[in-house]
């Protein structure tokens, strides 16, 4: 996978860096084509000239020299068709006139559009190396030339000029292949001619990089741009060595960049493996407590995922608490019901065994409960059975326990109460349950039947113990009826 991101990530990288040779090889030629264009038009200036129009070769000297200088051009050459001289501005004037007297007809005005650029020559005059840029102009029928010599240190400026890479090697060939400027060592290569296998290849493809070697054996890759005007080439030639290091250099970033990414990935996913190791080990209290006795406590964690396990824990634990509640509460007065009454029962026995103490169990069962529901309905039945619920309630101690057996049967364990204290709370509960009862905007009498038994005397066992004082309530109820007139349940009890 690495290799071809590098490889990809190379090949983008090679063809903009080509692409953006292209375009200042381009950019070059329009220079080089505009410098020549320059020169064209001073030529052309000059053409237009009056001296030469009337003849006088002295006076278009003067007018030449001038120009040559202004235009920074080695020098300027008038000559015929066959290549001679007829006027140079390197040579005195008096030798050129004549070759001015084989002017036939005067020389007109106006110079030819059509411009001439040479390859790179050595002037016979001048002894350097030097290009001439013509235009021709009319003598008559013979068609003359106007020239301008002009030195490949012109073109090392534009070369100068261009914002060439320092390792690129860039140079202007002229149309045989012969180096007129180079980017590096001109001084050396200018004037050689490059191998012919590369300006073939350099003419064969004008579009794409072709590999090359350099005039001084430099292995490269080159892109390539030719002029229209003068049929020269501008080659910038980019150092295969350069594009190896560049590729190491991209493999080297990729594979730090790519560790570097990996050991940050691998610190983060253990960070993060850390936070979601740390929130289960956290989750695991609150999902041993789910079924104890309370709800399972508050906690926020850092991971939302572990929020959401922990807030369905605490809703399971919720609800396993309510369950467990109604299973062992009675739903309406909200005491223990049968269930728990009965465990509750138990383990006083076996404390009271063990510290040789003792308990003991009220029974009670409201009197004539039936009535009070079919005359004053169900739901006054149901708060009185509340009422007397939380008058149960607040005669007991804090260690005793109340409880709905079922219907209107109530059961109570008293701790550290023998049978004659017992005795004795049950005469006050009494008492309590006779006081009238407000329910429903009217105000109701009611009494119960107390019937006691006590832990450890007489019974030795739960059921028993609830047995013994369901029978002793039975009594007293027997008891007050047979005295409904005259004695009171505390009575019977008394009598008990
Ligand atoms: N309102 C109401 N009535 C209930 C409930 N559970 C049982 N009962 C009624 O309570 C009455 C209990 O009557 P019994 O125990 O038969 O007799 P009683 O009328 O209390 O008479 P004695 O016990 O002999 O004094 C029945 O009519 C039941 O239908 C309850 O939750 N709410």
């Amino acid at each position: 996978m690495a290799v071809i991101l590098i490889s990809y990530d190379y090949y983008l990288a090679r063809k903009e860096l080509f692409s953006s040779a292209k375009m200042i090889a381009n950019a070059t030629v329009m220079e080089l084509d505009k410098e020549f264009s320059v020169v064209q038009s001073a030529l052309m200036t000059l053409s237009t000239s009056p001296s030469i129009s009337h003849g006088d070769l002295e006076a278009f000297q003067v007018q030449a020299i001038q120009v040559a200088a202004q235009q920074d051009v080695l020098n300027i050459v008038l000559e015929d068709s066959t290549g001679r001289q007829i006027l140079n501005t390197l040579k005195p004037f008096l030798r050129e006139r004549y070759l001015a007297r084989e002017i036939t007809s005067p020389i007109s005005l106006g110079g030819g559009k059509e411009m001439q650029v040479s390859d790179l020559f050595q002037g016979p005059i001048a002894r350097q190396l030097v290009v001439a840029v013509s235009i021709p102009v009319s003598a008559g029928k013979n068609p003359y030339f106007l020239s301008a010599g002009v030195t490949p240190k012109r073109f090392e400026q534009i070369l100068s000029l261009q914002k060439f890479k320092l390792n690129w090697i860039v140079a202007i060939l002229d149309s045989s292949g012969a180096i007129v400027a180079r980017s590096h060592d001109m001084s050396r290569f200018v004037g050689k001619k490059v191998p012919p296998n590369t300006l073939a290849a350099i003419r064969n493809s004008p579009e794409e990089a072709v590999e090359l070697t350099s005039i001084d054996g430099v292995p490269m890759v080159a892109v390539t741009a030719s002029s229209g005007k003068s049929g020269w080439f501008v080659a910038i030639g980019i150092p295969q060595e350069y594009l190896r290091s560049e590729l190491n250099r991209k493999f080297w970033f990729l594979i730090f960049s790519s560790t570097v990414l990996m050991g940050v990935g691998l610190i983060f996913s253990l960070h993060i493996g850390n936070n979601i190791s740390q929130a289960i080990r956290e989750l695991v209290t609150p999902a041993l407590e789910i079924g104890g006795e309370k709800v399972i406590p508050h906690k926020v964690f850092s991971i939302q995922e572990a929020n959401e396990v922990w807030q369905a824990l605490f809703n399971t634990s919720k609800m396993l608490q309510s369950a467990r509640y109604q299973a062992r509460h009675d739903s309406l007065t909200g005491l223990a019901n049968r269930a728990l009454f009965c465990e509750f029962l138990e383990q006083q026995m076996e404390i009271c065994t063990r510290n040789q103490s003792s308990l003991s169990l009220l029974y009670v069962d409201i009197d004539n409960f039936k009535k009070v529901n079919d005359t004053h309905g169900h739901a006054t039945g149901d708060e009185l059975l509340i009422a007397v619920s939380n008058r149960l309630k607040s005669v007991l101690r804090k260690s005793d326990i109340a409880a709905r057996l079922g219907g209107d049967e109530f059961a109570i364990v008293l701790i550290d109460a023998d049978n004659e204290n017992a005795k004795l709370v049950a005469i006050k509960l009494s008492a309590n349950l006779e006081d009238s009862y407000y329910l429903g905007n009217q105000l109701i009498s009611a009494s119960a039947s107390i019937g006691v038994s006590s832990f450890p005397s007489g019974c030795t066992d739960s059921q028993t113990l609830l047995l013994y004082a369901d029978e002793d309530m039975y009594r007293v109820k027997s008891s007050r009826r047979e005295n409904t007139e005259t004695s009171t349940s505390i009575d019977a009890l008394k009598i008990n």
